[in-house]
């Protein structure tokens, strides 16, 4: 039970009754719950009108989108409940496309709960489910299905990096691309349908099918290109996986606490003291590092609980998109001698700690710990740009670090512009595979010695036409909607 329901004591089951009622008028509080200077109610449905004439003293309605200070009151008991902003948005000239209006009250519990209990008392009008507003927005085509999703991002979005992408995707930057494909097919279509047709009673344009497979040979480039990308947006949507590894007491903890400000991991002086996986999530200039501290890993340990430790931080360093391999300079000077170079010490190191098949120049970051006990001053002669000098315990280098972590994770998740948005998430990736794949079916059948079959041909772009329809959502079922909204706030 939402505590909007407990408040408005209305059962469970009245918000299932009415998810089938879509000439309800509902209502809920779009502003955070709790005391706050202003809160904002929000009505939307056929019957928003009444909430205004019902509620104020107004004798007609104000004018759109022009707030007007009333005094709000209950419509049956005509109590005061308080003095407000009136705001009325006419269809399709509102957010859902239906006609609304929003109430500006004073943020106390009490004053919400008036309004909410004032609202719930007028006709045909209920609490919105979780994202109502905007599948309303949705089913009146204000929004496609790739905003939406775009929306419930932006209101889930953490850093900046999030925030911007998630802004572009609820403008409709992802939405242009994919309709102008579907135009593009849509164009195909005809141009084959017509070639089935009239190809043989009349004179077509010369060379229409060659045309219409020069522009499906475009498209597969185009959708290459977005499918390629390297999974930049789903990384910056859900976080780049960051592990940290080392041998036992290189200070990953230590590192783990100072990149969050908090004791989040134990440290003590006792090799092996990690054991589960502790994962923090970050932003660092922007953009969302989800890391984790792991196991030290000591190829000789007997002990089963540390074992077991150690095969989870081999695990989740098969599944990271970037490693923090910690070493320290201790480790290091005690063995000096035996090596050319810290770049020979570091591929035994490596392979020590059982990750001999790991390529430590690509999405790795070398940490070089514990430099305020580099008392021969071994740290001077090591100049990589991937090699970070850092203490945990004076934080110094944690500048350098910082700023070599937000590198690659501008690499990782790319910064996606009005031009070039990145898809972010699985269920856009399949719909474009499989667009992909039913245009890879039609060039080959174009392409057949044997006069090829242009009715299999139009079937192929009729299908890749059906995934770009379920992509923006103008194909789609009750299921995928129920997934999509469930991650709206009520009053959204
Ligand atoms: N002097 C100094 N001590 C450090 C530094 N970083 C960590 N330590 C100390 O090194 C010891 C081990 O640190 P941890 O952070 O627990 O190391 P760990 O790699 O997580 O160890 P395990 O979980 O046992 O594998 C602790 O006593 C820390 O206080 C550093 O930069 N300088
Ligand atoms: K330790
Ligand atoms: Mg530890």
């Amino acid at each position: 039970m939402t505590i909007f329901q407990r408040i408005l004591n209305i059962p469970l089951s009245s918000s299932i009754f009415y998810r089938f009622n879509s000439n309800s008028t509902i209502f809920a509080l779009s502003s955070g719950l709790g005391k706050c200077g202003v809160a904002v109610v929000r009505v939307s449905g056929t019957n928003a009108n009444y909430a205004i004439t019902q509620m104020t003293n107004l004798k007609n309605l104000p004018e759109p989108r022009k707030a007007v200070l009333q005094n709000i009151k209950h419509p049956l008991t005509k109590e005061i409940i308080d003095k407000g902003l009136v705001l009325w948005f006419p269809g399709p000239r509102s957010f859902s496309g239906e006609d609304s209006c929003e109430f500006h009250v004073h943020g106390g519990i009490a004053v919400v709960e008036g309004i909410l209990n004032a609202l719930n008392s007028l006709p045909n009008f209920k609490l919105a489910d979780p994202g109502e507003f905007t599948k309303r927005a949705f089913l009146n085509g204000k929004l496609d299905l790739t905003e939406v999703e775009g929306l419930a991002d932006l209101l889930q979005a953490e850093t900046e990096a999030q925030r911007k992408q998630a802004f572009l995707q609820s403008t409709g930057s992802l939405s242009k691309s994919y309709k102008k494909w579907k135009d593009l097919l849509k164009q195909s279509l005809a141009n084959i349908e017509a070639d089935i047709d009239f190809a043989e009673t009349e004179t077509l344009d010369y060379g229409l099918l060659e045309k219409v497979e020069q522009n499906i040979k475009n498209l597969c480039k185009e959708l290459e290109n977005h499918l390629n990308d390297g999974c930049k947006g789903e990384l910056l949507r859900n976080g780049v996986k960051t592990v940290i590894l080392g041998e036992p007491n290189a200070g990953k903890s230590s590192l783990l606490n100072l990149l969050c400000h908090r004791p989040a991991s134990i440290v003590t002086p006792i090799s092996g003291t990690t054991r589960d996986v502790i994962e923090v999530t970050l932003n660092i200039g922007g953009y969302p590092l989800v890391l984790a501290d792991t196991a030290g890993l000591n190829i000789n340990s007997q002990d089963v609980i540390e074992i077991e430790g150690m095969n989870r931080a081999r695990d989740l360093y098969r599944k990271a998109d970037l490693i923090i391999l910690v070493v320290n300079i201790q480790s290091y000077s005690s063995v000096q001698e035996r090596y050319v170079s810290f770049n020979d010490y570091l591929k035994n190191y490596i392979s020590d700690l059982g990750l001999s098949d790991m390529n430590f120049r690509k999405n790795c970051i070398i940490i070089l710990n514990k430099i305020d006990l580099d008392t021969r001053n071994l740290s001077a002669n090591i100049c990589d740009k991937n090699v970070v000098k850092l203490s945990c315990k004076s934080e110094e280098g944690i500048i350098d670090l910082i700023d070599i972590l937000t590198k690659h994770l501008k690499v990782l998740c790319g910064e996606p512009t009005q031009e070039h948005p990145s898809m972010n998430q699985l269920r856009h990736r399949q719909e474009l595979e499989k667009c992909y794949h039913n245009l890879q079916r039609f060039l080959k059948e174009s392409e057949r010695k044997e006069s090829p079959d242009t009715v299999i041909m139009a079937e192929y772009i009729r299908k890749a036409l059906r995934n770009l329809g379920k992509l923006i959502g103008e194909v789609t079922s009750e299921e995928i909607l129920d997934i999509i909204f469930k991650d709206f706030c009520i009053g959204k």
